[in-house]
């Protein structure tokens, strides 16, 4: 627990805490203090350095840090999450100052319990966990990927309003295969290829069964940047048996399927109307294929008619059944066509003509001027989504799909772009990240004590985030809220949750809160300062 203020120590406190003198006579207010912090982020001349900076004042002052990413959404959101966050990964051991989080390496295998008895805190209910083989789209980063579960527990804190005692994020370190990681002097993890098969099953089993043997089994576990060979099967496996879910299955999935469902209303459409068509079919489109047919049936239309409105492109083209160029394996066998094969995206796109498209294969420019322009053709409001991450890898840029559509396009993309302004008119891209569901996910099964995550919950999320969608929000081309109100978003869709399992049975906090919003806020994390002084100061003499 950090329980440092700094200058905002009252005199009193300095007094009891034997501090006085160590620090200057001057005593700021945390809103005194936030001035130079933002001062001093304005100095910096990179979005780099601004992420070091802020990383350290989180070690040094907790609740100043997450007071400034309350406060400064907007613009802290990307400085410690994407897309610095994956610039900070790649830079890690440059950046790398103070260890922060649990590195379980694939040498100590035997020992995760013991090792994570040495973690201090002790009422731990959350743990973002990754192995750092998939990290963002940039691809295999092993150790270095710690950047992601911190960033993301950061945003668990500063967005779902989960205490940070209680998050725990953890790196499992089982090598690399990145080459210059392996040549890298800096480099923080094991330097040793991948371990594959048994052996790493075992390791992750051991991990799972050490963490809910210390934390419990309410502690949720949330897979993150898992290579997708792997992020499938964990899934399926540990479901019904933990508390996990895969935040880039799942909760991508969400928040894709809230800006579509936001996105029929500017384009009048039913669900079912729609043709999709995705760039990738990995855990990000799988997931939110899923998520969509699933919503379909909800209304309706049969399992079979669903996924025949959805068509996916891999890396090796047009998803079919048959084709030359290899079998169809996995999940993608559902979405499967009887069609002839087709091998880039731009004929896919010219034949199947898609009201939406929809990106999340990494392959940065994917949607070229062509692709775009006759999205803008086939549609009076196309709906365009670059979910890919960092910037780096997006599909195309807010402003390119704009452009190309003569600002008719719904636009949303994984990390953020700036407003843009065309013909007059100021067009705000929505972000569609997960980061607008998993926090509010994460703090209703913590307040509510449940056991298993189930897709509803996603699906329900999704609804709740659209909801929240006002048409002024729609007027400027936004298919989300604003990211000044994801805290909001966050308890909404808690509370959303906390409705629904409580009705389902599947809360384990008793009392039934009678008032599920009320309940949900009352867990709420304020990073206001805390007062060291006892009531009873000055203590009585004798
Ligand atoms: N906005 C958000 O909230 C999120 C964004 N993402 C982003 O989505 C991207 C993908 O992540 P994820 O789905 O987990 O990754 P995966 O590795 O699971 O999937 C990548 C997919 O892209 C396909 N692909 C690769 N190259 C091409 C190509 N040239 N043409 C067509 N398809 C190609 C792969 O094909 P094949 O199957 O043949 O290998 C695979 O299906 C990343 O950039 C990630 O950051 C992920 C999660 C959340
Ligand atoms: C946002 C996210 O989870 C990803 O890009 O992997
Ligand atoms: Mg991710």
């Amino acid at each position: 627990m950090n329980i440092f203020q700094g200058t905002a120590f009252t005199l009193e406190e300095r007094q009891i805490m034997g501090i006085q003198g160590l620090m200057p006579a001057a005593i700021l207010t945390q809103e005194e203090q936030m001035v130079r912090v933002m001062t001093n982020f304005y100095k910096r001349s990179n979005d780099l350095d601004r992420y070091i900076y802020l990383m350290a004042l989180q070690e040094r002052n907790e609740r100043l840090f997450y007071r400034v990413l309350c406060e400064h959404t907007e613009e802290m959101m990307p400085i410690v999450y994407t897309p610095t966050v994956g610039q900070a990964c790649q830079e890690y051991g440059v950046t790398f100052r103070k260890p922060r989080g649990l590195f379980l390496s694939i040498n100590d295998k035997g020992h995760l319990f013991e090792m994570m008895c040495n973690w201090p805190e002790q009422d731990v209910k959350a743990i973002v966990v990754t192995d750092g083989e998939r990290i963002l789209g940039l691809g295999d980063l092993g150790s270095y990927g710690m950047g992601i579960p911190v960033g993301k527990l950061s945003l668990y804190t500063a967005l779902g309003g989960i205490v940070p005692e209680q998050c725990l994020p953890i790196l499992l370190d089982v090598g690399t295969n990145n080459e210059k990681l392996l040549n890298d002097p800096l480099y923080i993890g094991l330097k040793r290829p991948r371990v594959k098969g048994q052996e790493y099953d075992d390791f992750v089993e051991e991990f799972m069964t050490s963490a809910v043997r210390k934390y419990g089994q309410n502690c949720l576990i949330q897979f993150e940047d898992f290579g997708n060979h792997n992020a499938f099967r964990f899934l399926e496996k540990y479901r019904d048996r933990y508390c996990t879910f895969n935040d880039d299955i799942q909760g991508t999935a969400s928040v894709a399927a809230a800006g579509v469902f936001a996105a029929l209303r500017i384009t009048g459409k039913k669900l079912s109307d729609n043709v999709f068509v995705f760039q990738g079919a990995g855990e990000a489109s799988i997931g939110i294929a899923q998520l969509i047919a699933l919503a379909m049936e909800e209304e309706g239309t049969s399992t079979e008619e669903a996924r025949s409105k959805i068509w996916m492109v891999d890396s090796r083209g047009l998803i079919v059944k048959n084709r030359p160029k290899g079998g169809v394996s996995g999940h993608k066998v559902d979405f499967a066509k009887d069609h002839e094969p087709v091998d880039k995206l731009e004929d896919v796109v010219s034949k199947l003509k898609p009201t939406v498209l929809i990106g999340a294969a990494a392959v940065p420019g994917a949607f070229t001027t062509k692709i775009l322009k006759e999205m803008g053709e086939f549609n009076k409001r196309p709906v365009i989504f670059a979910l890919s991450n960092p910037t780096s890898m997006s599909e195309c840029t807010a402003e390119q799909a704009y452009q190309a559509t003569e600002g008719r396009c719904v636009f949303a993309s994984g990390s953020p772009f700036s407003p843009v302004q065309l013909n007059g008119k100021l067009y705000h891209p929505g972000q569609g990240n997960n980061a607008y569901i998993f926090p509010g996910v994460a703090l209703g099964i913590i307040a509510c004590g449940v056991r298993h995550v189930e897709d509803k919950i996603f699906l329900h999320s999704a609804k709740a985030l659209a909801d929240m969608v006002t048409q002024e929000n729609l007027d400027e081309g936004r298919v989300y809220p604003p990211l000044n109100l994801i805290r909001e978003v966050s308890v909404q869709i808690a509370t959303k949750l906390a409705e629904d399992v409580y009705r389902e049975g599947l809360a384990t906090t008793y009392p039934e809160p009678a008032n599920k919003e009320e309940f949900i806020r009352s867990h709420i994390y304020e990073p206001d300062y805390e007062c060291f002084v006892p009531e009873t100061w000055p203590w009585p003499q004798n």
